[in-house]
């Protein structure tokens, strides 16, 4: 029986995964509330503004996992655990639970704080911030994040791209780790404020930005990179909880 509750934004699905190593895959999301950065885009603010903590209800590993169960209809699926920052969250029950009934578990996370029950993810997804979010990235932190995980989950980068600034961090991070797969994701810079689950999304400019992208990673025979949409940003706009 777990005791620690967990802040949760909100838990949908399931839906495809829009982004990075498992895009198309079938999931359900839970989305923990609260986050350590500010990202200038982000695009989950009401999931990060303390202002909307009143939106966030604590739960129990068994209640979330109750509620996944009846998303997924009892039928193992990946669960994907974003937020927020869900590593600031205490989700090793929730993973031991839901392990035990063979779902999948995959983790969205800056890589700012390490997690001991990141060694139980089966898939650890790392999305160090660029300059054009404002933040800085503690690459020592990053490094503890690799450690605490170890060899059991697949691991990968995702980086966002806006501008030349952002790409060339994402070239220093692909050159930091040369082992982990790399997969670069042009920025929306229309993402919905924290109080529109709906807002008008400037589609064409994404895509614009992401063709831009293919040609720079093109010109400089980046080969190993893979570039890919936000899929769901592409089906639905700036739409919550799909
Ligand atoms: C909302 S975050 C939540 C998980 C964690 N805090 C993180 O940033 O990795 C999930 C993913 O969405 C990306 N993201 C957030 N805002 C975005 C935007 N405006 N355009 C493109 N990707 C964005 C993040 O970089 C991250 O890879
Ligand atoms: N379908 C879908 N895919 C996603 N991949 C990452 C998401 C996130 O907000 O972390 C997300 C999301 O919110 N929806
Ligand atoms: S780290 Fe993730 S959730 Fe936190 S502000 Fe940045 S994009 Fe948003
Ligand atoms: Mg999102």
């Amino acid at each position: 029986m777990a005791t620690d509750t967990i802040r949760i934004s909100e838990i949908f699905g399931p839906t495809i995964q829009g982004e990075g190593a498992l895009i198309g895959e079938p999931t359900v999301f839970v989305r923990t509330g609260g986050c350590d950065y500010r990202c200038s885009w982000c695009d989950t603010l009401h999931a990060v503004e303390s202002d909307y903590r009143h939106d966030w209800t604590p739960m129990t590993a068994e209640a979330i996992f109750a509620e996944v169960e009846r998303l997924s209809g009892g039928k193992p699926l990946t669960l994907s655990l974003s937020g927020g920052n869900p590593a600031i969250q205490p989700l090793g029950d929730l993973i031991a639970l839901g392990k035990a009934k063979a779902y999948r578990f995959a983790l969205e996370t800056q890589g700012s704080v390490a997690a001991p029950w990141f060694s139980g993810l089966d898939v650890l997804t790392l999305s160090p911030k660029g300059p054009s979010s404002g933040m800085d990235t503690d690459w020592s932190k990053f490094d503890e994040c690799l450690e605490i995980a170890g060899h059991s989950p697949d691991i990968a980068l995702k980086i966002v791209v806006f501008d030349e600034a952002d790409y060339a961090y994402a070239q220093d991070a692909a050159a930091r780790y040369p082992k982990l797969p790399l997969y670069l994701q042009p920025g929306n810079h229309t993402p919905p404020p924290a109080d529109d689950d709906d807002a008008e999304i400037d589609i064409d400019g994404i895509l614009a930005r992401m063709r831009w992208l293919v040609d720079k990673v093109a010109e400089d025979q980046w080969y190993d990179a893979k570039i890919l949409p936000q899929l769901h940003v592409l089906l639905w706009g700036n739409l919550r909880g799909v």
